[in-house]
């Protein structure tokens, strides 16, 4: 058993409230007075969500954009956020930070509601945390949701972001829709405020679009195989789309598109992309032009 999940296992003795959906979901779901809060935090460390040298103001705008990705998830409405943020020692630095944050949290009316400033050791590394509150504006679609015979779709293509911070790791000035798509990713709030109340099963896709369908078939308790890689056209200019092209796509993350199950009679009220189905039964197949392909040892990136 890795670190990691042992870890898990100790914080879910501790989750027990049924809000925090056993840990295994994008969001607590947590109803107060008749409405139902949508709790959500994501951390960024340097090294380990950015490159050291990315532009603050970048960092920033990923802090605020991964945590309203995963309320885009379940179709809320942003409320507001909390910052818990480690000063840098360089206050141009933060500065630049915080007016790449502002304008996300502006541009998506999520507004600031208070956080915690702290002072790091000389030497560690940059880290900064959100906290978002949403509130539902319908039903709440869970990871867990889909079922057998239902068809998987993602809201646009996958690789641009993993691809993009390949670029940057060769070629520091690297620039472009690759790079752009890794240090600016876009919430899908418009588009989860419309699926919501249509899907069986929606998330966002973080740590690979492999080990999230993975992940919600397990939940769903179910099959799925992934039949269709969708590669953007500026992805495949730069790199074609053999399979190894686009099983790297598949297992990047920091795609931030919606991933969500649907009956295959049901026509998709957003632009879709159809990439898999569910069927009774557990796992993940990969089918790459009709042919099963063996899957890599790692899906996608896990926690730790
Ligand atoms: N340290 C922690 N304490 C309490 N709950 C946690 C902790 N870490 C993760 N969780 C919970 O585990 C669940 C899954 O979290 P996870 O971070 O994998 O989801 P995600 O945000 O959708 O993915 P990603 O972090 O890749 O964007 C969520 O319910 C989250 O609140
Ligand atoms: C410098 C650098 N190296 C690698 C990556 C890729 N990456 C790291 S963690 C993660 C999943 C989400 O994180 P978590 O699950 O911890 O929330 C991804 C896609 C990156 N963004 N920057
Ligand atoms: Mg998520
Ligand atoms: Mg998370
Ligand atoms: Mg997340």
């Amino acid at each position: 058993m890795s670190a990691e999940s042992r870890f898990l296992t100790l914080l879910r003795l501790l989750a027990n409230d049924p809000a925090a959906q056993g840990l295994r979901d994008d969001v607590a779901v947590l109803e107060v007075g008749g409405a139902r809060l949508i709790l959500t935090s994501d951390t960024m460390v340097e090294g380990v969500h950015h490159l050291p040298a990315d532009p603050p103001a970048d960092i920033g705008w990923k802090l605020a954009a991964v945590n309203l990705s995963d309320l885009a998830a379940k179709g809320a409405k942003p409320l507001g956020c909390l910052l818990n943020y480690a000063l840098s020692g360089d206050e141009s630095w933060d500065a630049a930070f915080l007016e790449g944050l502002g304008e996300a949290l502006a541009r998506h009316a999520m507004p600031l509601l208070g956080g915690d400033t702290v002072q790091m050791p000389r030497g560690a590394p940059r880290s900064y945390s959100l906290t978002a509150l949403g509130e539902a504006t319908g039903p709440v679609p869970l990871r867990g949701g889909a079922k057998a015979g239902d068809r998987l779709y993602l809201t646009g293509p996958v690789g641009d972001a993993g691809i993009g911070l390949e670029l940057l790791q060769t070629m520091p000035r690297a620039s472009g829709p690759l790079v752009d798509a890794y240090r600016r990713p876009r919430p899908r709030l418009a588009e989860g405020a419309l699926l919501a109340p249509h899907v069986h099963a929606m998330m966002d896709v973080s740590d690979g679009l492999l080990i999230d369908a993975a992940r919600m078939a397990e939940a769903s308790g179910l099959a799925v195989t992934i039949d269709h890689i969708p590669l953007s056209p500026a992805l495949e200019a730069t790199r074609g789309a053999s399979n190894a092209v686009q099983i790297a796509a598949a297992r990047a993350g920091d795609d931030y598109e919606l991933l969500f199950a649907l009956p295959a009679a049901v026509k998709p009220p957003v632009r879709a992309i159809p990439v898999g189905r569910f069927a009774k039964g557990g796992g993940l197949t990969l089918k790459i032009d009709g042919v099963a392909i063996p899957l890599p040892d790692r899906l996608g990136w896990e926690h730790g």
